[in-house]
């Protein structure tokens, strides 16, 4: 039987709590038989990830970091998403580009139109149907408020060059996701990640159980992070 690739992007701002979870749910898919792949953005090639270095290092202007953004974006949907989906499997990818939206966009100030034609020049052209956007079939969006969000990471790491912005940045990004979740309902789900960890899985896991696309947990209480 042949299955059908699944595309879900994670979303957020930093220290939403995204990354304590993806892998669990790639092991979930994982213990389906599913093959999966775990990626991000920016990054998930090698060409990709030397991009990233220089997107989270280096002092720029909101267009050249649309531009490498996409430009990454590009290479990762050619090499690693595009042939994982035409195989059929899972692809888990922390951020994608309603990221761009909300920090380039929202967050940066840059214009979302422009950005709405890039996203159409990148992401046309690979699928397929050479006429069609590629977009996740899913985006999980981790909603959590910036200041919940500042106080985790501030006992977490070393900052890069976007978790050290001061809170008003992650405010606009915040809302930059709840304008684009708005715009998009029924590609977005919202967990509300200002839970503990494992209510936090919970809500995830119902998530892909009411798609059918996970069996239903036995007594619901895995804890995945
Ligand atoms: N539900 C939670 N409650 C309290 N702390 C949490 C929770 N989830 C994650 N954390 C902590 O918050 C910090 C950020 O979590 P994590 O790295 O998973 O976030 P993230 O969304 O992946 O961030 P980024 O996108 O910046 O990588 C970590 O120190 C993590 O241990
Ligand atoms: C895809 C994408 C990401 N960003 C920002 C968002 C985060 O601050 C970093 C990535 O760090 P993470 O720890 O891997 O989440 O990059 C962005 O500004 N624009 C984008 O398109």
């Amino acid at each position: 039987m042949s299955l059908t690739g699944l595309f879900v992007s994670f979303e957020g701002i930093d220290g939403a709590g995204k990354s304590s979870h993806i892998s669990a749910l790639a092991d979930a898919f994982a213990a389906q038989g599913r093959q999966v792949v775990l990626t991000r953005e920016p990054g998930g090639t090698p060409l990709a990830e030397k991009l990233r270095a220089l997107l989270l290092g280096d002092a720029m202007d909101p267009l050249t970091e649309a531009l490498l953004a996409f430009a990454g974006r590009r290479d990762h949907l050619v090499q690693v998403i595009e042939p994982a989906l035409a195989r059929g499997e899972v692809v888990l990818c922390d951020r994608f580009t309603d990221a761009t939206f909300a920090y380039q966009g929202a967050g940066r100030g840059f214009d979302t139109a422009q950005l709405a034609q890039l996203e159409r020049l990148v992401q046309t052209g690979v699928a397929p149907d050479p006429l069609q956007l590629r977009e996740p079939d899913l985006t999980v969006w981790f909603d959590l408020p910036a200041e919940v969000a500042a106080e985790r990471l501030s006992h977490a790491r070393l900052p890069d060059r976007f978790e050290a912005q001061p809170l008003d940045f992650f405010r606009r990004v915040a809302q930059g996701y709840a304008d684009r979740a708005a715009a998009a309902p029924q590609r977005f789900a919202r967990i509300d990640a200002n839970h503990p960890r494992t209510l936090v899985w919970q809500e995830l896991q119902a998530v892909f159980e009411g798609r059918g696309w996970l069996p239903c947990a036995p007594g619901g209480d895995k804890d995945g992070a």
